[in-house]
């Protein structure tokens, strides 16, 4: 028989194979070119299948678990997964079985399933809308959920989880007037700035794409940048800076930007979004830990992390990875902020952050700094900006935010924040 030409829902269990079968993650597998054969609207289809059945996973697998006796190859078992999400979510019964059995019937290995994937899928289709609303929200992973209950408690996670699973709205920083820029977009603009659209469609054709009015950041990642508080013509360094949504907010405020990062290939999209902005920084392709530039009167170091604040986004994190690269993270970040005060003015301040929901990624991570540098302090007024709720700041006198702030406009990504300043050495 000729192989199905490919189809969304065909790609959609394949991302899934990868995800969870190869620890890999869905960016990477994008640009890797595994939805490269769809059409467009096909690719952002596969992907959003994807990403539903994921948050939905612990779900479809209850919902599964009743007609099968045991669990069924990986590959078997996503597409199965993929099928039961698109049913009890208001899929077409007829049209999801029926693709559903052809792509495994010329599956070259498990073509012999047909039988089971039509019996499982039709009894799903029968049974699963009604049940899928009753089953809890489905928790993260264990290996992140015990941290996070240990950090947080358990009526946070509980709050944090309902957040990932809602998925998360489009959030677009404004180049000039965010009032403007939710008028034309037809968005709200949030008590930060940011302003918030439920419905997006693709982003590339909502106004002012082209003019570069304005560029995509989530509400939370907006922030860091607010509290360094730029000035024009200030000189400011952009530590870790690929894919630039800070640099385009540090340039628009007017600073003389540097914006650094090792990775040449994220490096090239901080050019393209500075090019579609009209904005300017010198661009550097370098490690962070061997930049010997400046001295700048502030840095902005958004160090490379566990990305556990934005599982909102990026369901496929709790199933790609198992924390087990964590340390070696946290290990990075602690040598990128100690580098990263030698490159400063005297008097000069450091805004250190990170998309984490992990204290030892935040907090600890700037207790720890505070401890190591006599003269170093954290600025808490810095961080008393329109919108931010004090109840966010600290004990350490960082700001700590977390998806459920603002739950019912949409949440908001895990971030850590702290603006960190030395005193200059007092005169005898
Ligand atoms: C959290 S992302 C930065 C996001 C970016 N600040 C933004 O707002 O668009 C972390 C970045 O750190 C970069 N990175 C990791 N290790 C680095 C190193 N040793 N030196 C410089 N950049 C590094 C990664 O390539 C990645 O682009």
């Amino acid at each position: 028989m000729p192989p199905l030409p490919p189809s969304a829902r065909h790609k959609a269990a394949v991302l899934l194979d990868q995800i969870i079968g190869e620890g890999r993650l869905m960016p990477e597998l994008i640009a890797s070119g595994t939805l490269d054969r769809l059409p467009p609207e096909d690719r952002a289809r596969a992907q959003r299948l994807a990403m539903d059945t994921l948050r939905g996973m612990e779900r479809a697998d209850r919902i599964l678990s009743k007609f099968l006796r045991k669990p069924p190859p990986l590959t078997v078992h996503n597409l199965l997964r993929v099928g039961t999400v698109e049913l009890c979510t208001g899929g077409d019964a007829h049209g999801v079985v029926n693709d559903m059995v052809a792509i495994i019937g010329r599956h070259r290995r498990y073509g012999n399933l047909k039988g089971l994937m039509n019996a499982v899928l039709r009894k799903v289709a029968e049974d699963g809308p009604r049940k899928w609303h009753d089953l809890r929200i489905p928790r993260l992973r264990n290996w992140l959920r015990e941290p996070l209950v240990k950090a947080y408690g358990q009526g946070v996670m509980n709050a944090m989880e309902k957040v990932h699973f809602a998925g998360a709205p489009l959030d677009l920083t404004a180049k000039g007037d965010p009032d403007a820029l939710a008028k034309a977009t037809g968005g709200t603009v949030l008590p930060t700035g940011t302003v918030r659209l439920r419905e997006a469609g693709q982003v590339s054709a909502l106004p002012g794409y082209d003019a570069g009015d304005w560029w995509v950041q989530d509400a939370a990642a907006a922030i860091p940048a607010k509290v360094l508080d730029p000035k024009p013509g200030e000189a400011i360094l952009d530590l870790c800076a690929a894919p630039g949504g800070k640099t385009l907010q540090l340039a628009a405020a007017g600073a003389t930007v540097t914006a650094l990062d090792v990775s040449a290939t994220r490096m090239e999209r901080v050019t393209q979004n500075l090019a579609r902005t009209g904005l300017t920084a010198a661009c550097l392709t370098e490690d962070a830990l061997t930049h010997s530039g400046g001295p700048y009167d502030a840095i902005l170091l958004d160090a490379p992390c566990s990305a556990t604040g934005t599982i909102r986004r990026h369901p496929d994190l709790p199933f790609a990875k198992d924390g087990s690269e964590f340390g070696a993270l946290i290990d990075l970040q602690q040598a990128m902020l100690d580098h990263a005060l030698s490159l400063l003015k005297p008097g000069g301040r450091l805004v250190y952050c990170t998309c984490s929901l992990l204290p030892d990624e935040g907090e600890v991570q700037i207790e720890d700094a505070l401890a190591r540098h006599p003269g170093l302090v954290a600025d808490r007024a810095a961080l008393e900006r329109p919108g931010i709720d004090p109840a966010w700041i600290t004990e350490e006198g960082g700001l700590r935010l977390r998806p459920d702030y603002w739950a019912d406009r949409g949440g908001m990504d895990g971030f850590y924040i702290s603006v960190l300043r030395r005193e200059p050495p007092k005169d005898n």
